[in-house]
């Protein structure tokens, strides 16, 4: 699904990411562990191109990264972000179809997939309501249903637990991991935590300094 190789990237003079080389097949699951600054956050902004610029070579499903449409490739790639980034006055439902307006599917064609997805996370019935009305657990939920509803091959979450107590945290996980399972979806998922990498036993990538130093199958 992913296919990264000799991948560098600098910002300006600052080398950022040092020769990367990593895989992720279709269906897998893996953790990016790695302190702040290690270069995460950019490794992710190139896969979902929110940023570009780099040498080497990226694939998503088989294809350089480079020569996939952008709406394409929101259909392929579902994102998850730490600060969940919903719209404070949309409600649950608008916020969630967001992600398919983006790629022309009307509101109709969109309401059962939307219900299905929220009962499956646990959030049936609260379709009107607005994000403060939620708690951190909730909102990722609802980022979660978002990053679904495209029925993306690869999602990638960056920091999805960085905002949540620990017992949330190993939840959303859990939830992840199931979904991950259930609709056989690639799966990156950025993290600090030593204690969810050791609770949920996956492969795991660390970065250190813009450099992946371990990539283990535990
Ligand atoms: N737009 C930018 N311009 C210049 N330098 C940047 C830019 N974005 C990130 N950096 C630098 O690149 C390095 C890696 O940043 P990145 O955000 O990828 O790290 P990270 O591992 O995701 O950190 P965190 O866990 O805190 O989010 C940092 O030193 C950062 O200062």
């Amino acid at each position: 699904m992913i296919r990264i190789q000799s991948l560098n990237k600098r910002y300006g003079e600052r080398s950022v990411l040092q020769d990367l080389n990593m895989h992720l097949a279709p269906g897998e699951f893996a953790f990016l562990q790695g302190r702040s600054g290690s270069g995460k956050s950019t490794l992710l902004k190139l896969l979902y191109r929110d940023i570009g610029d780099f040498s080497g070579q990226i694939e998503i499903a088989g294809k350089p990264i480079e020569s996939i449409p952008k709406y394409e490739l929101r259909r392929k790639i579902g994102v998850i972000f730490q600060s969940f980034e919903l719209l404070e006055r949309k409600t649950v439902f608008e916020n969630i179809a967001l992600a398919g307006e983006v790629v022309g599917v009307s509101h109709s064609d969109m309401v059962d997939e939307i219900n299905r997805l929220l009962l499956r996370v646990g959030l049936q019935g609260r379709e009107e309501a607005f994000p403060d009305q939620l708690s951190g657990g909730e909102l990722q939920r609802v980022a979660i249903v978002r990053a679904l509803l495209n029925r993306p091959a690869l999602i990638l979450a960056d920091e999805p637990t960085g905002n949540l107590d620990s017992e949330t945290a190993s939840d959303i996980i859990r939830l992840l991991l199931e979904l991950q399972a259930e609709s056989q979806l690639a799966m990156l998922v950025v993290t600090h935590s030593d204690r969810l990498v050791a609770e949920f036993p996956s492969k795991a990538w660390k970065m250190i300094e813009g450099r992946v130093t371990a990539n283990e199958l535990i």
